[in-house]
């Protein structure tokens, strides 16, 4: 993606934004990464968990750096470099704050909205912007699967980008005339303060259940990280859906806190001030999903989303509620989503790529998604469910087991194969998942990928369905090291061509 032009700035006025003592000198970009420094930018270097980037500062200097921002060991490493260092405590928590200033502080011209939650975050995230492009804006949207810049698309790195890519990509949205911006937040993002210093109009919460163990060591230390999006640091408003114990816990933290700033949505008939009715769940104009009434403080909206589940009644919802609480009238917005309702198109996320057998591409890599996804599809064959799915390697251990349970639970065959291996012996985490299925339970192991999917979509009967699981709209296996491209989506579909060849 272009970089987004940007001012001088005269490093005493970043100083001043530190609070640290003036040094002379102008910079004319920024830059985290010393592979993409351009000439006069300010060179952030950072100590990662590998590496502390003051290492490639004389590099950065060599290809135009201006002035280098780091910590004392940072200085110590770097060494004499000829151009002005200001050092900070902790540089990786200014970041953000440092390449808003030297770009002009794009946020503050943005009515922005970010999701949080395990689950249902890309998807709702998707919805938002599909409710702001009908009312008329110009957006960008952040997240898992892609980043949007007023009309330009390009795959994401992360579901949150490092702070001074967050910054320049703000930059880039309001320089092509963007007013809203849409992000997902994840739990690291939020750990690591990436997302500072944007101020959220309105932040969104959908759900907490295990994922990420690997990171956060511990469920409250995840659910803190969550919860930090509330903070009156962070965000204006909040919507939060208190169906599950923790969303009920952090409605519940920060309406003692800010009593004005949030209001609480249930689909499950819980108390709160915005209630979500769903009916006529087959009779949706334009696909499987679901009517829905939302019903609270600003009013009555009717209306649907053609994405199949449930759950996705309830990321449409949040996504409704966050934007009738960034100030949209019910009306207004009922009447722009009477043709097509709440329907975006989100990539691998219960994606129909075959109808016989009904075969669907989801990216549910948890428990409690994969549960939702197989309820959700329960119902579109008279046949076997048959579930496709493996678990990331480096990844949270703790939930393999539990998800080859529920399958067991929910479906009648399970396959188990390879998701992304990275460097851990696949066969271990085909094990680590095995050992969950109780006995008797009907499954095959295949940790071929390529070979699971098409094996499964040949042996299958006409009425049965699958769902391949964990991948979405991914397109690179990481195998020890090794960037393996499959995309189920595709071979699913080349499998479901070969069937039909050979009927
Ligand atoms: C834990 C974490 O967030 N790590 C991120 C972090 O890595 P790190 O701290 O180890 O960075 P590092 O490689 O040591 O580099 C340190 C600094 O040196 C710089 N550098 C590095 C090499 C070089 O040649 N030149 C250079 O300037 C880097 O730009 C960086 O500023 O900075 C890296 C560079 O920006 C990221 O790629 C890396 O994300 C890793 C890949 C990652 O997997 N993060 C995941 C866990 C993550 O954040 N996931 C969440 C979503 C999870 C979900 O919901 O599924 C996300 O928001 O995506
Ligand atoms: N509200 C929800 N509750 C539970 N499961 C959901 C919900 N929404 C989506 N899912 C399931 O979770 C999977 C991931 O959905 P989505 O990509 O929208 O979430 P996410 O929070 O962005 O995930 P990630 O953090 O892993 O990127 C979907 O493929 C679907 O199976």
């Amino acid at each position: 993606m272009k970089r987004p032009s940007a001012p001088s700035t005269e490093l005493s006025d970043v100083a001043l934004v530190l609070n640290v003592d003036a040094v002379d000198g102008v910079v004319t970009g920024v830059s985290s990464d010393n592979r993409e420094i351009e000439p006069g930018d300010l060179f952030i270097a950072i100590r990662g968990a590998t590496v502390h980037a003051a290492r490639f500062a004389a590099d950065a200097v060599k290809a135009g750096a201006a002035a280098v921002l780091t910590d004392t060991e940072g200085a110590q490493i770097a060494g004499e470099l000829g151009v002005p260092v200001l050092v900070v405590d902790d540089p990786a928590r200014v970041a953000g704050l440092v390449a808003s200033s030297c770009l002009g502080r794009p946020s503050e011209s943005l009515t922005s909205f970010a999701v949080t939650g395990t689950n249902g975050k890309t998807s709702t995230a998707y919805m938002i912007d599909d409710i702001l492009t009908k009312l008329g804006a110009r957006t960008g949207l952040i997240g898992t699967v892609e980043v949007r810049i007023a009309g330009e698309t390009v795959p994401a790195a992360l579901t949150t980008p490092q702070p001074v890519d967050l910054q320049q990509m703000l930059a880039l949205l309001v320089e092509r005339g963007g007013s809203h911006l849409v992000m997902e937040t994840s739990s690291h993002a939020l750990a690591q303060g990436r997302t500072r210093p944007i101020h959220f109009d309105v932040a969104g919460f959908t759900n907490l259940t295990q994922d990420h163990l690997d990171y956060h060591k511990t469920f409250e230390e995840y659910y803190r990280a969550k919860a930090t999006l509330f903070d009156e640091e962070y965000s204006s408003r909040g919507v939060i859906i208190v169906d599950d114990e923790w969303g009920r816990r952090l409605f519940e933290e920060t309406k003692a806190l800010r009593p004005d700033a949030v209001v609480s949505l249930s689909v499950a008939g819980n108390d709160a001030d915005w209630q979500v009715m769903a009916a006529d769940r087959e009779n949706t104009a334009g696909g499987p999903g679901g009517h829905f009434t939302v019903e609270g403080p600003g009013g009555r909206l009717e209306t649907f989303t053609a994405l199949p589940g449930d759950f996705n009644i309830a990321n449409a919802a949040l996504a409704a509620v966050m934007v009738i609480e960034s100030g949209t009238d019910v009306d207004t917005l009922s009447e722009v989503l009477k043709d097509s309702g709440i329907s975006p198109q989100v990539p691998g996320r219960m994606q129909v790529v075959g109808q016989r057998p009904y075969t669907v591409v989801d990216f549910a890599h948890n428990t409690d998604a994969l549960v939702k996804a197989m309820v959700a599809v329960r119902g579109k064959g008279s046949g076997k469910l048959i579930v496709l799915t493996g678990a990331a390697g480096d990844r949270d251990r703790g939930k393999r087991p539990m998800m080859a349970a529920a399958v067991a639970q929910y479906a009648d065959m399970a396959v188990i194969t390879d998701d992304d291996p990275h460097s851990e012996d696949p066969a271990k985490i085909r094990r680590e998942m095995i050992a969950g299925i109780p006995q008797g339970f009907s499954y095959v192991e295949i940790g071929d990928r390529e070979r699971a999917i098409t094996d499964t979509v040949l042996g299958a009967a006409p009425d049965d369905i699958i769902l391949i699981a964990g991948r979405g709209h991914e397109t690179i296996q990481d195998v020890a090291g090794t960037a393996v491209a499959i995309d189920d989506r595709v071979v699913a579909r080349r499998a479901l061509a070969r069937r039909m060849e050979e009927e």
